[in-house]
């Protein structure tokens, strides 16, 4: 199933745990099946086919081994080559009515999903699989079953087929949702900052513009905030950059504990916060950025150092009408800065003109 000599194991991706404990669960099901099917070839006197299952039910017996001593690729090989050669001989045996040929497809299409093998190799393998399938319609088709309980052909044939159908449905569906999780991760890992799992900037300015302009459609009013930690260098300084980058964390968490989830918090810059407040006015944003201002004030900071506190300073603006994204970002960096000069720890709400109400 691999070209590579390498333990597989070292090279599997999440993907590839799943797909080996689908494998796992299908291998017992499929131990158990054969044994069965010793019993019925016995009692219908196929006694070829019986031996043949005695050596089916070593194979996938020795696979669930190797696959709980990680040698998945040696397992994967065994089972294909097990239900290839048993379907071949089923049907060369007892003719095409009792459906073992179906199982070919089954592997022809778990082929496609082994990640270890390369695409070509794998398409190659499962139209081998595909040709042998059409192959068994042409060598055996008049092979006729000549065993006792003939009236159970249809309902073995079902069997086969739902049996040989139901491996498929499960791979491909687990497989799905694999897909799309991932997906969804790479689309959160393509909009989060890393440290801190706040939206990062590039991200955040679409999801910003869409906001304002639902806003504008719900004649509601939307405001933006500029938040910067009060003398971080100082903290970096004192307990070091990995301390600096728990605060960060904590920070980010506090900032998301405190605000609706309809709200927009990005890391804007290094320790810089974006937030913007949606279907919020002047008056109800400065309260509760004043209530968020105290509560990161208070925050216990244990971890770090016992009685220490940081403080944060806020420049607030109410988007107007007509401002661009740029032009409001500029008026509340501007209230920043203000609360910074003004001895920092502060919220400052900026007018269109610049001048500044400020509430400590
Ligand atoms: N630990 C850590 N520090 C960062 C990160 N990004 C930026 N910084 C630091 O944040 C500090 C910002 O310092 P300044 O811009 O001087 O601001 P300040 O010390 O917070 O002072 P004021 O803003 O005036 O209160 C710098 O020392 C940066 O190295 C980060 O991801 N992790």
């Amino acid at each position: 199933m691999t070209t590579s000599e390498q333990p597989l194991h070292a090279s599997l991706d999440d993907v590839e745990q799943v797909k080996f404990q689908i494998i796992k669960k299908v291998a017992y099901f499929a131990l158990a099946t054969h044994v069965l099917l010793i019993l019925f070839f016995a009692q219908i006197g196929a006694l070829t086919l019986a031996i043949v299952n005695i050596f089916s039910v070593l194979a996938w017996g020795s696979g669930i081994f190797l696959i709980s001593q990680r040698l998945h690729a040696l397992a994967l090989r065994i089972f294909c080559i097990e239900v290839v050669l048993h379907s071949i001989l089923a049907c060369a045996t007892l003719g095409l009515e009792l459906g073992f040929q179906f199982y070919l497809w089954t592997i022809s299409s778990m082929l496609l999903v082994d990640y270890q093998l390369k695409l070509k190799q794998a398409v190659i393998y499962s139209m081998t699989l595909i040709i042998t399938f059409a192959g068994l319609y042409f060598f055996f088709a008049d092979v006729t079953y000549n065993y006792a309980y003939v009236s159970l052909l249809p309902y073995i044939n079902i069997i086969n087929i739902i049996i040989a159908g139901l491996p498929m449905i499960y791979a491909f569906s687990l497989i799905r949702e694999i897909s799309i999780s991932q997906r969804i991760e790479l689309t959160e890992m393509a909009a989060k900052d890393h440290l801190t799992k706040l939206y990062n900037r590039r991200f955040a300015k679409q999801l910003i513009i869409e906001t304002r302009q639902k806003s504008i459609m719900a004649d509601n009013q939307i405001c933006v905030v500029m938040a910067d930690i009060d003398m971080f260098k100082q903290i970096n300084d004192t307990y070091g950059h990995d301390k600096g980058d728990a605060i960060l964390t904590i920070i980010a968490s506090a900032l998301t504990n405190q605000l609706n989830s309809t709200d927009i918090i990005v890391r804007w810059g290094g320790e810089e916060f974006l937030i913007v407040l949606a279907n919020t006015n002047e008056a109800d944003a400065f309260e509760r950025i004043e209530a968020l201002r105290n509560h990161i004030q208070a925050l216990s900071l244990l971890s770090i150092k016992p009685n220490l506190t940081i403080t944060m300073s806020f420049g607030l603006i109410e988007w107007r009408p007509l401002a661009s994204l740029e032009k409001t970002l500029q008026q509340a960096d501007a209230a920043l800065y203000k609360s910074k000069n003004d001895g920092r720890n502060m919220t400052t709400i900026a007018t269109p003109e610049q001048d500044y109400m400020i509430g400590v």
